[in-house]
């Protein structure tokens, strides 16, 4: 569920920041990269696009040397995507040799600077665009970053079931959960959820009918429920990588062409358990509408599992390698819903996107409550067999 951010790390991370564009008043970003340019300008996300334009210009030239003398007839800004959350804008550079560059700039909403850990996720782009992924990281600037922009269109859920695409995302992922980032290797699973369970079981609701949907809710049950899931993943001995965490569609580029796919948008990236970041991609079938029967059948998911275990070699996985991993991801899978489900709670109460969080909060929990008993016993034969429980 990508639609909006976080709410956490809230006052740690706007005191970095804080602290760090004190620190920067040169054109270095040292917390990042000395060779990535940073520029102190912030842009107001609230400005009219026609007064944004002309200082998302001088932005670039405060950040690209290389285009100081340029003429502003010589730029083009286009709106990519944007909300209240980020606004992300292309523009297109005619460089005095005739060239047309594309960069993206990302402005950051007006709550996520405290909302989301920028730190760990330009961090983490570095070494991810190092290493092959996403966007180049260009720039650095008060409240947002520059991008390259990418040629390739955005897939849909649809597109993400089908075979050809299904191999490569898998064989993409495991080469993602190969990347390492420096820091802390510990799963952040269960450290989210409970920061989320903590918030999201203490909220007050100035709307009455959300007020009385919210405590229709038993925060005793979800805290059992969490808990419960917790001791069981805990005996799956569950390999830990640098985990996307947001695989859905939305996040998936495909250049037809060239026949390239880009995993892109790192907010969530985090070192974390494998069968997470697979199950949570597997829920994001359900597509915008959360149609949970679109969840990828055993078949697809070997097929999946195949091209992520062994991407040179896919047919030569073992049946018990493919049956682990089966084990693994549809249990993680229930810990995705609860995630987003607690994760939605908080952002009914903090967002100001006009979303429906509390519904997509029953959507997710009442699909865990589904799933539970099929996904536990799963587990425990599993476990029963290989005489771990
Ligand atoms: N570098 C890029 N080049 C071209 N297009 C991009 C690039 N980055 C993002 N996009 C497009 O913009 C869309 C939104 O991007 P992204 O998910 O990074 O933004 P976001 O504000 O974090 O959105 P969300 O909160 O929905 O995840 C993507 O789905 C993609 O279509």
């Amino acid at each position: 569920m990508g639609a909006t951010k976080k709410i956490w790390t809230a006052m740690d991370v706007a005191a970095s920041q804080a602290k760090q564009s004190n620190n920067n008043n040169n054109n270095n970003n040292s917390t990042v990269d000395d060779s990535i340019p940073y520029s102190p300008r912030s842009i107001d996300t609230a400005l009219s696009f026609p007064v944004m334009v002309p200082r998302v210009i001088e932005l670039c030239k405060d950040l690209f040397g290389k285009w100081v003398k340029l003429d502003d007839s010589c730029f083009s800004v286009k709106t990519v995507s944007g909300g209240i959350t980020n606004l992300l804008l292309k523009v297109s550079v005619k460089e005095e040799n005739g060239d047309e560059v594309a960069v993206t700039v990302r402005l950051y909403g007006p709550n996520t600077e405290y909302v989301i850990n920028r730190q760990r996720e330009l961090l983490a782009i570095k070494y991810l665009s190092a290493a092959g992924f996403g966007a180049k990281l260009l720039g650095v600037f008060g409240n947002g970053m520059v991008q390259s922009f990418i040629n390739a269109r955005t897939l849909t859920p649809s597109d993400m079931r089908k075979p050809k695409l299904v191999a490569e995302i898998a064989k993409q992922l495991h080469r993602f959960h190969e990347v390492e980032i420096p820091g802390s290797k510990e799963p952040q699973l269960w450290v989210d959820i409970f920061k989320f369970f903590e918030k999201a079981s203490a909220l007050r609701f100035e709307n009455i009918d959300k007020q009385k949907i919210y405590e229709a809710i038993s925060f005793k049950e979800v805290h059992r429920e969490v808990t419960q899931l917790k001791e069981l993943t805990g005996l799956l001995n569950a390999p830990v990588v640098f985990a996307h965490n947001d695989l859905l569609s939305g996040n998936l580029m495909l250049n037809d062409e060239h026949d390239k796919l880009y995993f892109i948008d790192f907010e969530y990236g985090s070192y974390n358990y494998r069968g997470f970041d697979i199950g949570n991609h597997f829920n994001e079938y359900a597509g915008y509408d959360c149609d949970y029967s679109l969840y990828p059948s055993k078949d697809e998911q070997y097929h999946f599992f195949r091209h992520y275990l062994l991407p040179e070699k896919p047919y030569e996985v073992s049946e018990n390698d493919l049956e682990a991993l089966y084990v693994e991801t549809n249990t993680f899978m229930l810990a995705s819903h609860l995630y987003w489900a607690l994760w939605a709670l908080i952002q009914a109460r903090m967002s100001p996107i006009d979303f429906d969080y509390l519904g997509y909060f029953f959507l997710r929990y009442n699909e865990y409550q589904r799933q539970k008993k099929m996904c536990f016993s799963l587990a425990q034969s599993h476990l029963s067999r290989s005489g771990t429980a």
